[in-house]
């Protein structure tokens, strides 16, 4: 058979295989997929039909039977062309990658790293740092506020991780790990490349500007962690067990699971939102105060013993989580194998390969669970004896095998920071015109207001923190002062 008859032939049997395999999966499984969107006359959802299924859940009951109770079909993740083949092609990115060993081995090492978080073994350095958050707040009365949040998440995470303190925001690792985890985050889009939308451009060779771009970022991110981790697992940076140390022991000598990391965003990202809130739905915040007056009182600030007596600021942190989730999508799930899931008396098809979100927008906003869904009251998560309602359930932090490992480490991160924060200061809108109208600053929740991507950041806004009153602010610094010299003790080859 010469070149171009068998070039027909295989081009023939490919397509006649093709409409075999559409037909045949129409046939067995119309009926039972869940309902999509209207087809064209015709043509019917032919220019819809996306190359693998993909399933949306907005219901917690249906995301926990699907994504937790069924975890070992749907926890695999898809694939997006630009960062499998060009951004992280060794694939170190955790929240992107398949279910290989590495990210078993890591999953695995970071749930015996969290049990020590829950049994408060971060707490001093959460504390230390939030109260340094204070003390920069109180400095510039909340000027730079917004990005002492950034330094005070991301330094919460880089101590613990590698024994790197940014006690000022100005340190150089600091700001490189900020813009690399801003950069890899981009990249991760699935709009960064034109190479998700059309992956067959990759036979064009030569150094074309997607793979300059990964080449780049790639570079430049293996460059920063291989320094921060050389110095964590010698102890050059700090006398701190730290979790790359750990990992090194455990698992690879290099300590390679770097990309733990970079989803420390998402917690600057709600602490944004939380002063957003406080900004648009000042209402409840003399409540909490009161709250946090009555157990705490005016000679010291908040710590996390107080944790179980202040319901309130956790129902605070819920609501954060809730009001303007951090992942508005939440991240997506692939299934490895087949299967039908019942929902409301109806069963549907999910064919192996379908890939699931369970979006935390929707499901935080269901109007059955959140009445007035879209105001700010923490309330809501309280029951008429002012304690925390029986039976939380969140899709903040996603579901099943995939879900967050950073979760208790971010929860006391938030917690920590929003208990100082209303002890210390009340927040206000800032009277200051923007700088791009001229006019007085239009605080908005909306969509608009929001970057929409991947991490569901809030654009960067004013506000302005005022001491409560002469004696919290002195107070707060008298504190710093005497953690500081903990502090020392704790990171004691840093600060050498
Ligand atoms: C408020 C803060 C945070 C929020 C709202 C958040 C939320 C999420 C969500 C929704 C997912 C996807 C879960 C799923 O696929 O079902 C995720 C994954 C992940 N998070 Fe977080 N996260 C936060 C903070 C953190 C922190 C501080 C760390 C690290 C210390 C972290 C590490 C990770 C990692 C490594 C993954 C990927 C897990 C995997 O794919 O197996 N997160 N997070």
């Amino acid at each position: 058979m010469d070149g171009l008859r068998l070039q027909s032939v295989t081009v023939a049997a490919i397509a006649l295989l093709g409409g075999v395999y559409l037909l045949r999966s129409r046939m067995v499984s119309r009926s039972r997929r869940p309902p999509g969107p209207p087809g064209l006359p015709l043509l019917g959802n032919v220019l819809q039909v996306p190359v693998k299924p993909v399933f949306l859940i907005g219901d917690i009951g249906l995301a926990k039977e699907v994504l937790e109770k069924r975890s070992t079909k749907f926890s695999s993740r898809p694939t997006f062309h630009y960062v499998r083949y060009y951004v992280d092609p060794a694939q170190v990115y955790w929240a992107s990658s398949k279910q290989n060993e590495t990210h078993f081995i890591g999953r695995k090492l970071t749930t015996g790293l969290m049990a020590a978080v829950r049994a408060g073994e971060t707490e001093p350095l959460q504390q230390f740092e939030a109260l340094l958050n204070v003390t920069h707040l109180l400095n510039d009365g909340g000027k730079n506020w917004f990005d002492h949040i950034d330094r005070v998440s991301a330094s919460m995470v880089l101590t613990a991780a590698f024994g790197l303190h940014c006690p000022t925001g100005k340190e150089s690792d600091l700001k490189e790990i900020i813009a690399c985890v801003a950069e890899g985050l981009e990249l991760s889009n699935p709009t960064a490349s034109i190479m998700n939308v059309l992956p067959c451009l990759d036979i064009i060779p030569g150094p074309m500007p997607w793979r300059k771009r990964a080449q780049s970022h790639r570079k430049r991110e293996d460059a920063l962690y291989d320094r921060l981790i050389t110095r964590a697992i010698s102890g050059e940076a700090s006398g701190m067990n730290t979790w790359a140390a750990a990992f090194a022991r455990e698992d690879k000598p290099e300590g390679d699971q770097r990309q733990l990391m970079n989803q420390f965003a998402r917690t600057a990202v709600s602490m944004h939102t939380f002063v957003l809130a406080c900004i648009l739905y000042p209402e409840w915040i003399p409540r909490a105060q009161r709250e946090i007056d009555a157990i705490v009182g005016e000679d010291r600030l908040p710590s996390f013993k107080d944790r179980p007596h202040l319901p309130f600021v956790e129902a605070i942190v819920r609501e954060t989580l809730r009001w303007r989730p951090a992942a508005r999508f939440g991240l997506p799930h692939q299934s490895t194998s087949d299967d039908v899931v019942e929902y409301k008396g109806k069963e549907y098809f999910i064919p192996k390969g379908s890939i699931i979100f369970a979006v935390t927008w929707a499901i935080e906003h269901n109007q059955e669970r959140f009445k007035d869904h879209d105001s700010f009251q923490p309330d809501r998560f309280l029951d008429d004896t002012k304690n925390l309602k029986a039976g939380y359930e969140t899709s903040a932090f996603g579901f099943g095998r995939r879900v967050c490992p950073g979760t208790p480490f971010a929860e006391r991160t938030l917690w920590i920071n929003i208990a100082m924060i209303l002890w210390t200061f009340n927040i206000r809108r800032s009277d200051e015109p923007d700088p791009k109208t001229g006019l007085p600053f239009k605080y908005d929740a909306s969509d608009s207001a929001f970057s929409g991507d991947l991490t569901n950041a809030p654009f960067k806004f004013p506000a302005v923190f005022e001491p409560r009153s002469a004696k919290r602010a002195e107070v707060a610094r008298e504190e710093w002062v005497e953690c500081e010299k903990d502090l020392n003790v704790l990171l004691t080859r840093q600060k050498q």
